[in-house]
């Protein structure tokens, strides 16, 4: 996908008025409106309504929009992607896609909308690439929760036990050039555990990560924008590249490392998406 950053991708209950109309507010990149797991099951008709509605009022701005839907097997499935096929949305995320043949059941509902999916279950993790390289899927959004529950692994401070399904799904990812939004930290008031997880999605080359609470955001939004320093040192490898080109050379050397075009391909990335989060927040 373009430059558009993916920083934060905040899940909203579809049920939730005051929710959804905070999040006209909020600087998230992308809103998640759930359908699924955030709205009880007596809600589930109601919300779809209610969402339906508040996308209709519109006010998200550059907010990317992806309603994420009730797995078809549910009884709830089906009508939530043909109610999502005419709703103001930019795409549709499928809650435990084990193989391409659930998002070609969902694709053949949804119309022309981008298909999201939610890594989350171990057979998905083993379909990644598979998935990864369906022509409509753009993004993906890791379902820690799910897997940590389907692999009954035990809770962990680094994630350790997770870290093989993070990077299989993310490595397929890279390969098709999909989106790949990390997995949401459920202790929504303890900020410093939050750094941290979201330093180490960053570190793995996650795009973002996603939320559960506006006051995720800002922690979010800075761990997974280029810092000053990397903007500062790309701005030095490009023009020393330049400079060693003049010369006739193809490797230059900043700060005692050496720099080839592959890693001005990073730092063009990388001022390009610095770009690309001063334009929307400017
Ligand atoms: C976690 C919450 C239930 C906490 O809700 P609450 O107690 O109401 O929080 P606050 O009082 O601190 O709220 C302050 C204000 O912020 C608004 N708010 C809260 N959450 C959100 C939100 N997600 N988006 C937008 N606005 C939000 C409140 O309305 C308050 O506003 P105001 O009154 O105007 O000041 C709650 O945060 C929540 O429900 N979060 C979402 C939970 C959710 O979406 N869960 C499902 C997704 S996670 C998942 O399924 C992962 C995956 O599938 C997996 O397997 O891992
Ligand atoms: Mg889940």
């Amino acid at each position: 996908m373009s430059d558009r950053p993916f920083r934060s991708a905040l899940y909203i209950p579809g049920s939730k008025d005051r929710a959804l109309d905070k999040a006209r507010g909020l600087p998230v990149d992308a809103i998640l409106f759930d359908l699924e797991d955030a709205v009880a099951p007596d809600e589930k008709v109601n919300a779809r309504d209610t969402l339906a509605a508040a996308l209709s009022a519109g006010g998200y701005g550059a907010r990317y929009r992806v309603v994420r839907v009730n797995g078809l097997d549910t009884e709830w499935g089906e009508a939530d992607c043909k109610a999502a096929a005419e709703m103001d949305c930019n795409a549709v995320l499928v809650p435990k896609v084990n193989s391409p043949a659930d998002v070609d059941a969902v694709a053949a509902l949804v119309g022309d909308k981008k298909i999201w999916a939610m890594m989350e279950t171990p057979l998905g993790v083993i379909n990644a690439a598979a998935i990864a390289a369906h022509d409509r899927i753009e993004g993906f959004v890791l379902g820690t929760n799910d897997l940590a529950k389907d692999l009954n692994t035990r809770e962990s401070d680094n994630r350790e036990p997770l870290l093989y399904s993070l990077q299989a799904c993310l490595c397929a990812a890279k390969a098709y050039g999909v989106v790949a939004i990390d997995g949401v930290y459920n202790a929504f008031k303890d900020d410093e555990g939050l750094k941290i997880e979201c330093d180490q999605g960053r570190d793995m080359g996650f795009d973002g990560k996603s939320l559960i609470h506006p006051a995720q955001v800002e922690i979010t939004n800075t761990a997974f924008a280029p810092t000053p320093a990397e903007i500062e040192l790309a701005e030095r490898q490009i023009a020393a590249f330049e400079e060693a080109e003049k010369q006739g050379l193809g490797v230059a050397v900043v700060d005692g490392k050496i720099v080839e075009n592959l890693h001005i391909v990073t730092a063009k990335a990388t001022l390009a998406k610095a770009a690309a989060i001063a334009a929307i927040e400017s």
